[in-house]
């Protein structure tokens, strides 16, 4: 079954917000990076974030981990006020963040990498100077699985191609059980090929998990998701379905000038 059709199939959506903001805002020395952003994210759904450079996209994200504290405005994480408690509280509230850059550690192995994900840090630290070192756990298996690397768990992070690299962290990232998953351009860089195992990938994870992802390519971004919010200067634009935001003449107007939408 081909991505589109999986797009359109993700019907285990459900109607009960899981995250919400109300009225969130951030400002840097006065300059309002996020503008009374109210966003709504259904439980397992798959939202994709787009605007153009500078529009508020990474702030945002940088705020529902906690990363950076809102200087107005409320986070909720189903009934549960989570603004200002911290990025390690929000972190253990089930909210995981995948950044543009790996952050994997390019000396170990696939598995090591993912055992100092999963908490087992010390052992493997320890390990790591010892002859016989832990094999994989359940966990540590299925993970890998997903994310198509169970054949590369004995590979050094630093033999890995570009998108195998955003799928160990990515892996790391799900090896924490996160109820949501943010995503900073989660294809960006790779292959055809990769962006197609990709898009595969988010779609699997969809319903079991809730994902928000920021993503500038269109062509991928129409492959994933029904619902799209456009961020224009630190304020939502416009949310809709890709068809809608592309008809949507605010976005057009937002968007003059730039290939971003036109040319996906
Ligand atoms: N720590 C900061 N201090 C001051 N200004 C900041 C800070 N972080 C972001 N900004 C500004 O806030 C605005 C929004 O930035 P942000 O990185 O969130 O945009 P974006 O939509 O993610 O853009 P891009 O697609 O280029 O990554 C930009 O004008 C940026 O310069």
């Amino acid at each position: 079954m081909n991505a589109v059709h999986r797009a359109s199939q993700v019907a285990t959506v459900s109607a009960a917000p899981i995250l919400r903001t109300q009225k969130l805002t951030v400002r840097f020395d006065e300059f309002p990076a996020v503008r009374e952003v109210d966003l709504s994210i259904a439980d397992g759904e798959l939202r994709v974030i787009i605007g153009a450079n500078g529009a508020g996209k990474s702030t945002l994200l940088d705020l529902l981990c906690g990363k950076t504290l809102p200087s107005e405005g409320e986070i909720w994480l189903r009934d549960r006020n989570i603004t200002g408690i911290g990025e390690a509280a929000i972190a253990r509230s089930g909210v995981g963040r995948k950044f543009q850059t790996p952050t994997v550690f390019k000396d170990m192995t696939v598995l090591e990498n993912l055992q100092v994900a999963s908490n087992r840090r010390v052992r493997v630290f320890q390990n790591l100077f010892d002859r016989v070192k832990p094999g994989p756990s359940d966990k540590e298996i299925a993970v890998a699985e997903r994310t198509g690397l169970l054949g590369s768990m004995k590979r050094r992070a630093s033999e890995l191609s570009h998108g195998q690299l955003q799928w160990l962290e990515l892996a790391m990232v799900l090896s924490q059980d996160p109820k949501i998953i943010l995503l900073d351009e989660p294809a960006a860089g790779m292959t055809a090929a990769e962006t197609d195992k990709t898009a595969e990938l988010l779609l699997d994870l969809a319903g079991g998990h809730t994902v928000l992802v920021i993503e500038h390519d269109m062509a991928f971004v129409r492959r994933i998701c029904r619902t799209i919010t456009v961020m224009h200067q630190g304020a939502v634009l416009a949310e809709g379905t890709a068809e809608e935001i592309e008809h949507n003449p605010a976005v057009i107007e937002a968007y003059l000038g730039s290939a971003t939408l036109s040319h996906a």
